[in-house]
């Protein structure tokens, strides 16, 4: 029979641990007396006091492992911190400061949670997954590392990414930190640096790819998929020639969607949804044109077309309507080798090897940047947009921050303020002759929280693209015209709960109105999804 917990395995558990706001009934109780100090603090006075000492540094990294080794001590001040100052704190657990954290996890590296997969484990993955202590996982990030944001290859370093994200979804949608699993898949890495780094944690040899990499991963999913049965799996910063495959082989038959594909895609429309009202016009109306053509870049173009044909487009009238550029140049008929779904958007003009050239001849009202090139909009390319269109509409989506196609000032500042502006990572306002604008996160952060409540809330079999045409327009309906005055085209980082609830119960109504649910409708479904959220509170 299993003990029951006290004494210092309680100050050791991160989900049960409430440190010196424990009770003076439940020191005694758990076998805490003399264990801690004798003042009882409230978890308001834990949280200032927490507050103090990240504010006290300027290294964000500092502020990372401050946060993460909090994470690893006491879950609930933890989430009661991060949801408590989201904007302050959410650029430090997700981008930018996580990509830091990822190049530099095996020299800051402190706890483990979560589960890593490695390719020498094949064959014995279910006993790795039995080995977790959760009895139940709703949701599982899962990343082999190989393109974390912009930065590449960072191997089991990638772990901070479903660690960054997982903490996104608690804190932004109540999904319950300890029903929720971070998973790295260790096939090696092609990264030199690591590949001789003594301090490196993850297998040292050249990744293992090919039909040994997709049984694995294969085998992966059967497990986590026999122990905890409705589990969602979210594929995340998994490279361009794995994702699209590993999407297409497990999307019809386990609850599962890649974030890079879908999630972005959902957020990039929900930014021309917003931009488009601020405009007075119709999505299908824009003429855009992507720099880059990966896993991002398609996965937008796809939806966006979906969106498009919604509003009264034919198919081939919507791709019409995008233009995909890549490290090749313009994708044009002509170039040969062109990828089926690359293809579809292959326009019949001239080859173009600038991205300029490309703007000169596609004269695109949009340009949306997920090709990780900083600098890429500059001011001539920046300049053409403002002479071509009254109110260009520029999205530079590429993370973290030192991969951004333009910063938010170089926007405004080379589009005379006339620009509808979006930013993968976060940037802050930008004064100028008078006004002050302000920048949001074109971040699938803001729609996958809500996307999981939504689908777990409602047990959904499947994650259809439907669901992520639902998210987008729940993202638009709550950006405010204050918010569109201010140029922001998402709401505030402040509102992210009722945000995510709010798209929780759209998708929620999509899966329970296309079949995939597997619950009744509840008599009031807002009421019900917020009694379904976490909220940080101690036990006594
Ligand atoms: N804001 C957001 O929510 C998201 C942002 N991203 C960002 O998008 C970027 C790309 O991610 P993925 O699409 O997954 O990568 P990917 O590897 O699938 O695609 C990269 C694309 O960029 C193109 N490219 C490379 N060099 C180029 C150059 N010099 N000029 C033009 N094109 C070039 C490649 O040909 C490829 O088409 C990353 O920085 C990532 O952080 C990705 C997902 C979500
Ligand atoms: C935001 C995100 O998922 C990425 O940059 O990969
Ligand atoms: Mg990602």
């Amino acid at each position: 029979m299993a003990q029951p917990l006290e004494g210092v395995n309680v100050l050791r558990n991160p989900y049960v641990n409430e440190g010196t706001a424990f009770s003076k009934e439940a020191r005694e109780k758990l076998k805490l007396r003399g264990l801690l100090p004798p003042r009882i603090l409230t978890i308001e006075l834990q949280a200032k006091r927490f507050m103090e000492r990240v504010r006290e540094t300027d290294d964000n990294l500092v502020k990372y492992e401050l946060l993460d080794s909090l994470r690893h001590r006491n879950r609930t001040l933890y989430f009661y911190v991060l949801i408590n100052h989201i904007e302050e704190l959410m650029p430090i657990v997700y981008t930018p400061t996580v990509g830091k954290a990822c190049m530099d996890y095996d020299h800051i590296f402190r706890n483990t949670d979560g589960l890593y997969v490695s390719i020498e484990d094949k064959g014995q993955v279910a006993e790795l997954v039995s080995n977790c202590p959760q009895e139940n996982v709703d949701i599982i990030v899962v990343t082999d590392g190989e393109r974390i944001l912009g930065l590449g290859d960072l191997g089991t370093g990638g772990m901070g990414i479903p660690k960054g994200k997982l903490s996104l979804y608690t804190a932004c949608a109540g999904i319950h930190p300890e029903r929720s699993l971070p998973v790295c898949i260790d096939v090696g890495t092609n990264n030199p640096a690591l590949l001789k780094d003594p301090l490196y944690l993850g297998l040292q040899h050249p990744r293992v790819d090919g039909d040994a990499y997709y049984e694995l991963l294969e085998e992966f999913i059967l497990a986590v998929r026999k122990r905890w049965p409705g589990v969602l799996i979210q594929f995340e910063d998994f490279a361009n020639r794995h994702a699209f495959k590993l999407l297409e082989i497990w999307r019809d038959k386990v609850t599962c969607f890649n974030d890079d594909i879908q999630g972005t895609a959902s957020v990039t429309v929900s930014g021309f949804m917003s931009a488009t009202k601020a405009k007075g016009t119709k999505v299908s109306d824009e003429k855009i044109l992507f720099l880059g053509a990966g896993e991002a870049a398609l996965g937008c173009s796809n939806l966006l077309v979906q969106a498009m044909i919604a509003e009264g487009l034919t198919e081939q009238q919507a791709r019409d309507r995008i233009f995909l550029f890549d490290s090749k140049g313009l994708v044009v008929s002509s170039r040969d080798n062109l990828s089926h779904d690359k293809a579809l958007y292959a326009k019949d003009v001239e080859p173009c090897t600038t991205f300029l050239d490309a703007i000169e001849t596609v004269k695109p009202t949009a340009i949306v940047g997920l090709a990780a090139q900083s600098g890429a909009f500059n001011a001539y390319v920046l300049g053409a947009m403002a002479r071509l269109n009254e109110r260009p509409i520029i999205f530079a989506l590429s993370n973290p921050t030192s991969k951004a196609e333009c910063t938010a000032r170089e926007a405004y500042t080379y589009t005379e303020g006339r620009c509808l502006f979006a930013c993968g990572s976060p940037f802050p306002p930008v004064e100028l002759n008078g006004k002050t604008f302000v920048p949001r996160q074109g971040n699938n952060s803001y729609v996958f929280p809500g996307i999981g409540l939504g689908a777990l809330y409602t047990k959904a079999s499947l994650i259809p693209d439907g669901v992520f045409l639902a998210a987008a327009r729940a993202l638009t309906e709550t950006v405010t015209d204050e918010d569109l005055a201010n140029g922001s085209l998402f709401p505030s980082l402040t509102e992210v709960r009722s945000v995510s609830r709010h798209i929780a119960q759209r998708v929620a109504e999509y899966c329970l109105e296309s079949g995939i649910a597997q619950i009744e409708k509840p008599a009031d479904l807002t009421a019900a999804l917020e009694d379904y959220m976490y909220k940080p509170k101690y036990l006594d």
